[in-house]
């Protein structure tokens, strides 16, 4: 946030470099979570730090909402322990450490956009002015504007600035450029930085993996509930192991020929366009070669993000069930 500023940094408070171990800002020590017969987070242990940026990235339904409910306070936990700064969620929220952004939850309709913040600000411990929270989620000019006639990239700032109307130390945020264009987004991100510069931890869900890539130092994969990755995103696509290879052929192409092929681990054909994912791209082309084949237009590269978490979310999905048979 460009106007706030934070007098304590969380790493002076919990100890910076010379000052012993650094404490974390989250635990989760052999978290679950179930729904009736669903098991949405199950046995995640992790620890985040200050001043981290961490993407919370899984398929639909993984558990992400979940775990950052229970992270909040506002689920309780089956089994294992939630802290956030060495207490219990509820009590670092009453101290107004923690910043939250929610996916769900109406806002107040009937009131202006100042009037919502500055209720915000009234409630935080440790508010900012509003009219500097309102500049700072980039909301000044349509502050007067009623909340109930808000866009859709409106109303998510509008989330931003009651998540960021004091002095967090964490901020918590549920897919929180949904609804925004990229000019928005953009523009969030910066903002999103700023408080990231001041010392404060922020931990993101999201869909959008390319935002993942560009902004979070630390990415943690959820997928049925479990948590299956947890690196620096380079980390992960090397963990993915596998790098994609893409060329043109002529003529007829035989796909099974061409799924059979030595460390081919996945295959895509568009017209004349063959898309092959291998965990050796030496070996594989070397066969391609060797059955007689004149790839065009060659390309090898590593994994992107996104293909690194389908291969991975995909990994983890095959050997579940396979373990079930
Ligand atoms: N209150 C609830 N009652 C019953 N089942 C629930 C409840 N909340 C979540 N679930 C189930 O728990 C699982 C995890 O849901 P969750 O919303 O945490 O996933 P998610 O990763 O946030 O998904 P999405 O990306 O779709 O938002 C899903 O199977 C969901 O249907």
């Amino acid at each position: 946030m460009t106007a706030a500023s934070v007098s304590t940094s969380t790493q002076e408070q919990d100890g910076g470099p010379g000052h012993g171990p650094r404490q974390p800002v989250v635990s989760f020590g052999g978290v679950s979570k179930s729904f009736g017969t669903v098991r949405a987070v199950s046995e995640v242990s992790l620890e985040l730090f200050p001043g981290e940026t961490v993407a919370l990235l899984g398929p639909n339904g993984a558990g992400k909402s979940t775990a950052l409910d229970l992270l909040l306070g506002l689920k309780n936990a089956d089994a294992g322990e939630v802290r956030v700064f060495g207490t219990s969620p509820t009590q670092a929220i009453a101290k107004g450490r923690v910043g939250a952004m929610l996916q769900s939850g109406g806002l107040m309709e009937e009131v202006t956009v100042r009037e919502l913040v500055a209720l915000a600000c009234d409630l935080h411990p440790k508010a900012y002015p509003v009219d500097q929270v309102l500049a700072a989620a980039d909301l000044t000019d349509i502050r007067d504007r009623k909340v109930n006639k808000l866009s859709g990239g409106q109303e998510q700032r509008v989330r931003f600035a009651m998540a960021t109307a004091g002095a967090n130390d964490l901020i918590v945020l549920d897919e929180p450029t949904t609804g925004m264009d990229v000019t928005a987004r953009q523009a969030f991100w910066a903002t999103m930085r700023a408080q990231v510069e001041e010392g404060r931890t922020v931990l993101f869900a999201t869909h959008y993996l390319e935002e993942a890539d560009a902004i979070a130092d630390r990415v943690l994969v959820l997928h049925r509930g479990r948590l299956i990755a947890d690196g620096t995103a380079a980390e992960i696509k090397a963990r993915a192991g596998a790098r994609r290879i893409t060329f043109d052929l002529e003529g007829g192409i035989d796909e099974q020929a061409l799924g059979g092929l030595p460390n081919v681990v996945g295959l895509d054909v568009t017209g004349p366009t063959v898309r092959l994912r291998s965990d050796d791209a030496d070996a594989t082309m070397h066969a391609v070669y060797g059955l007689g084949l004149y790839p065009r237009n060659l390309e090898v590269a590593g994994l992107g993000l996104e293909q690194a978490f389908l291969a991975i979310t995909d990994a983890a999905t095959s050997a579940e069930e396979a373990g079930q048979r």
